[in-house]
């Protein structure tokens, strides 16, 4: 996952999107970057690492002049986290200079790279994202034309901000795989990855841009907005992960914040589990905590916080190399023993992928006294990975795609195992949306929404 936001008309362009990009930091830890225009020539700065160590005050405020700004917080899902791969990617072209922010995964892509390589291409990445500023500087017509018949002839996930001297562009693929919102700060409109980004920055959330949808924005005011594609099936499949883990709790997704969907997957766990009795719920911090909320509110039973998380490690799940996940999963959570010692605890957590946190986690609540733990997760077993731009590895690496829910629970050392239902989850995401049938659940039931051309 990848955070992206863009923000026009405003001269602190770059401050604003530095504050949103620190707000969109879960989406990404491994790189960032702004590109800014509107007043000099464009230029973009970024580098390795978190946005508060590259984006000081100096840096912000002299080397960065400009009113219309996107900015990017990279996650790598394809090829290499590396300085080349960070975004914005810049370029100049027959149509000026312009730059691109993407979070997704662009599942035709080697076999396009393969067709602009024919005809002479010359790339400077890796990563899937450079393909589209090709077919950008190849189409022709208006802005708009050109965007549209470029990303026409992309499939998978790609929610994008552009820029091109004052313009912001903000475009999302016909499945709506990736969340991009619509926001508005006095004269100045934002893009943004998730509502909290416009709200932290002191705007207002106004919609979700759409899938399928290009909107064109200049000094102020929305120049076009229209649906460039539909998809074959017509029907919308956002990614249900982005509410189950990725997307922070106070960000408004189908029409709920995202801590509310969760605060209900907690609901359902317990219904699911009215017959398992213990002393304490207790979260696995962060993303477990209001599910494990919900599941207190409904059962009764006491919520207790049984673990100090350290703060200056990031999300374990995010990071590159399953060295790094280890190391960041053993130094962030620690039990506090007199919480846990002698207890019967369920524990709460969103999510089991490779079993990274749970096995060491359920280890180190053993050795403090833990004396039973029934471990609830609010999603189904994930068995198979994500195209769309989530690192859920090779089925290989998947815990539950390749262990029944018996092994897994005889494994983790667990006295029960328990699973939101798809059922369950779908309903807790889909509130106050009449229709639930518009998230994509491949990763739960291995049916892709798309055909994956080949894996990018
Ligand atoms: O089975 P695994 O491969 O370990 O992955 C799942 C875990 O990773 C995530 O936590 P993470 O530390 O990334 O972020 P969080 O602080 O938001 O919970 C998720 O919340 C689970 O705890
Ligand atoms: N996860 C993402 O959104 C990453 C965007 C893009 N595919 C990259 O790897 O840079
Ligand atoms: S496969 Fe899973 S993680 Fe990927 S987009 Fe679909 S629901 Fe989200
Ligand atoms: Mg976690």
């Amino acid at each position: 996952m990848c955070g992206i936001i863009g923000i026009e008309n405003n001269e602190n362009a770059a401050v604003l999107t530095s504050a949103g990009l620190l707000t969109l930091q879960h989406r990404g830890e491994e790189s960032a970057g702004i590109t800014i225009s509107g007043r000099e020539k464009m230029r973009t700065f970024k580098a390795m690492g978190l946005v508060s160590r590259i984006f000081n005050e100096e840096i912000l405020l002299n080397k960065l002049p400009g009113t219309v700004a996107i900015g990017h917080v990279r996650y790598t899902t394809s090829s290499k986290s590396s300085l080349i791969n960070a975004q914005p990617f810049q370029i100049s072209c027959i149509h000026g200079n312009i730059s691109v922010a993407h979070n997704g995964n662009i599942t035709n892509f080697s076999k396009i790279k393969e067709l602009l390589f024919k005809k002479g291409a010359i790339f400077n990445h890796t990563s899937d994202t450079e393909i589209l500023l090709h077919l950008i500087a190849m189409s022709k017509g208006s802005l708009a034309d050109i965007i549209a018949n470029s990303l026409r002839k992309l499939e998978g996930a790609f929610s994008l901000v552009i820029l091109k001297d004052r313009t912001l562009i903000g475009a999302r693929d016909s499945n709506g795989f990736r969340p991009l919102v619509l926001g508005k700060i006095e004269n100045s409109y934002i893009i943004s990855s998730e509502s909290a980004a416009v709200e932290v920055i002191g705007g207002k959330y106004i919609r979700d841009i759409k899938p399928g949808e290009i909107i064109v924005i200049e000094d102020g005011q929305i120049k076009k907005s229209l649906i460039y594609n539909y998809n074959k099936t017509k029907r919308q499949t956002s990614c249900i992960f982005e509410q189950v883990y990725f997307s922070r709790p106070d960000s408004i997704m189908f029409e709920q914040t995202v801590k509310e969907a969760r605060v209900k997957m907690g609901e359902y766990l317990a219904q699911q589990m009215k017959n398992i009795k213990a002393d304490i719920v207790m979260p696995v911090p962060d993303t477990g905590y209001f599910a494990a909320l919900g599941f207190s509110r409904t059962s009764g039973i006491l919520f207790e916080n049984g673990f100090i998380r350290n703060h200056y490690v990031g999300r374990s799940f995010i990071k590159p190399s399953q060295n790094l996940r280890n190391l960041t999963a053993t130094l962030k959570l620690r039990p506090i023993g007199e919480v846990v010692n002698g207890k019967e605890i369920i524990l709460i957590d969103d999510s089991i992928v490779r079993g990274t946190t749970s096995k060491r986690l359920i280890n180190v609540l053993k050795e403090a006294g833990a004396k039973k733990i029934h471990f609830a997760l609010s999603c189904p077993p994930i068995i198979g990975p994500c195209y769309y731009g989530i690192d859920t590895p090779s089925r290989e690496h998947l815990i539950a795609a390749n262990n029944s829910v018996e092994k897994i629970k005889k494994y983790l050392n667990v006295n029960s195992l328990i699973f939101l239902s798809l059922d369950n989850l779908v309903k807790a995401c889909s509130s106050g949306n009449k229709k639930s049938d518009v998230f994509c659940v491949a990763c739960f039931t291995g049916k892709y929404p798309t055909k994956i051309s080949k894996i990018a």
